[in-house]
């Protein structure tokens, strides 16, 4: 992999200056999860810890890296594994924010160059929902297309294109069928080598039908990548930013999925029942499964017993419906505020009476 294979530009060339001079590497963050990330670089793929320093001084998850970010790096001497000294001022910032009164930032993925927005031109089809997702787009600083997804099972295609070209203000409109592999040819101009896209929709809409098309491998949910563990084992994983065969990079991270995917924590804890048995082990009832003496998990990890990724894996999920539970308390908590807003409003009308 060359840089430029991976979205490197003269923005993050420029600004990566001063690290060269020290002797750092960059890198682009494949996969970032609870301050463990893994970084493709020009020796391939590694896997990073922040410094102590950055983890000291972050005030936000901005100051944390994220999938697509650039980041400058020092190896581990005699080890696969790299340091991130600092992330690259970021060319766009793919965002979200909750529904209740204040909930503060997630980032989700960032150095996006096209966001493409799916829309099922089935009964799916929603303007108001376009329009939601063309401000988070605008927003990100990504420039957006929309894709009409299903075109196969419409039969007013015309008219619906009329309807969204209304709403678009100008952003380019491609209709095409995913299951078909009808109309992809239209996806060229943003799938060029080194550009970063990524798809944006609701559940159902035909983000993994697309993606697999566009990674011409019609049968895989996600793509897998073999790689051989330290172990000598193989093992698949997937990878949040993915280097499809025109050059374009994929993000597709859980984060700008999870809206419509997790909307219950009822699968979590059958799913991944090893783990949660293997914690109720550990020395520390509030465990963080880090670097706490004692830890049952990490001792599973060292000899064998429980795989890397599938740790991983669980982590991000339990982190991910943490977040949506958070958004949940705080829509809670202002349907309270309106409750009581509305009981002292009928309290002042009472006193005047
Ligand atoms: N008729 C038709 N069906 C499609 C097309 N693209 C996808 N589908 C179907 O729509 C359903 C959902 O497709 P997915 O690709 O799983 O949708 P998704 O956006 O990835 O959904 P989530 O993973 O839940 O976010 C599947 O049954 C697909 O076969 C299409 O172009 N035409
Ligand atoms: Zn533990």
């Amino acid at each position: 992999m060359n840089l430029e294979q991976l979205g490197w530009t003269p923005f993050f060339n420029e600004s990566f200056a001063p690290y060269r001079e020290q002797g750092y590497l960059p890198g682009r963050v494949a996969i970032a999860h609870k301050h463990i990330y893994v970084i493709y670089s020009e020796g391939g793929e590694l896997l990073a810890d922040i410094t102590g320093k950055m983890r000291y001084h972050a005030t936000s998850e901005n100051d944390f890296p994220a999938v697509g970010d650039w980041v400058a790096m020092g190896l581990r001497e005699g080890e696969n594994k790299a340091i991130i000294q600092a992330i690259l001022p970021r060319k766009t910032k793919f965002s979200r924010k909750g529904t209740g009164v204040k909930t503060r930032e997630q980032l989700v993925a960032t150095n996006i160059d096209t966001v493409l927005l799916m829309s099922g031109l089935d009964r799916d089809f929603n303007l108001r929902r376009i329009e939601r997702y063309l401000i988070l787009a605008w927003e990100s600083g990504a420039k957006p297309a929309i894709v009409l997804n299903k075109a196969d099972l419409c039969d007013r295609l015309e008219d619906d294109i009329a309807e969204v070209e209304a709403v678009a203000m100008g952003v380019p409109i491609i209709p095409l069928s995913a299951i078909a592999g009808v109309g992809l040819n239209a996806l060229t101009p943003y799938l060029q080598p080194g550009n970063t896209v990524a798809l944006l929709g609701s559940s159902g809409v035909g983000k993994s039908t697309l993606t697999n098309q566009l990674l011409g491998t019609a049968t895989q949910k996600v793509q897998q990548v073999r790689q051989t563990d330290s172990r000598g084992r193989h093992t698949t994983t997937h990878r949040e930013l993915m280097i499809l065969p025109s050059g374009a990079l994929l993000i597709d991270t859980p984060g700008m999925r999870e809206i419509q995917t997790w909307n219950n924590q009822e699968g979590l804890p059958e799913t991944f029942a090893d783990i949660e048995s293997l914690a109720q082990e550990c020395r520390f009832r509030d465990c963080q499964h880090d670097t706490e003496p004692g830890c049952a998990i990490q001792e599973a990890i060292a000899d064998g017993t429980l795989d890397f990724e599938r740790f991983f894996s669980y982590q991000k999920l339990q982190s991910e419906l943490a977040y949506l539970a958070r958004k949940q308390d705080q829509t809670a908590q202002l349907a309270e505020k309106k409750r009581w807003k509305k009981i002292h409003q009928q309290i002042r009308k009472l006193s005047k009476g």
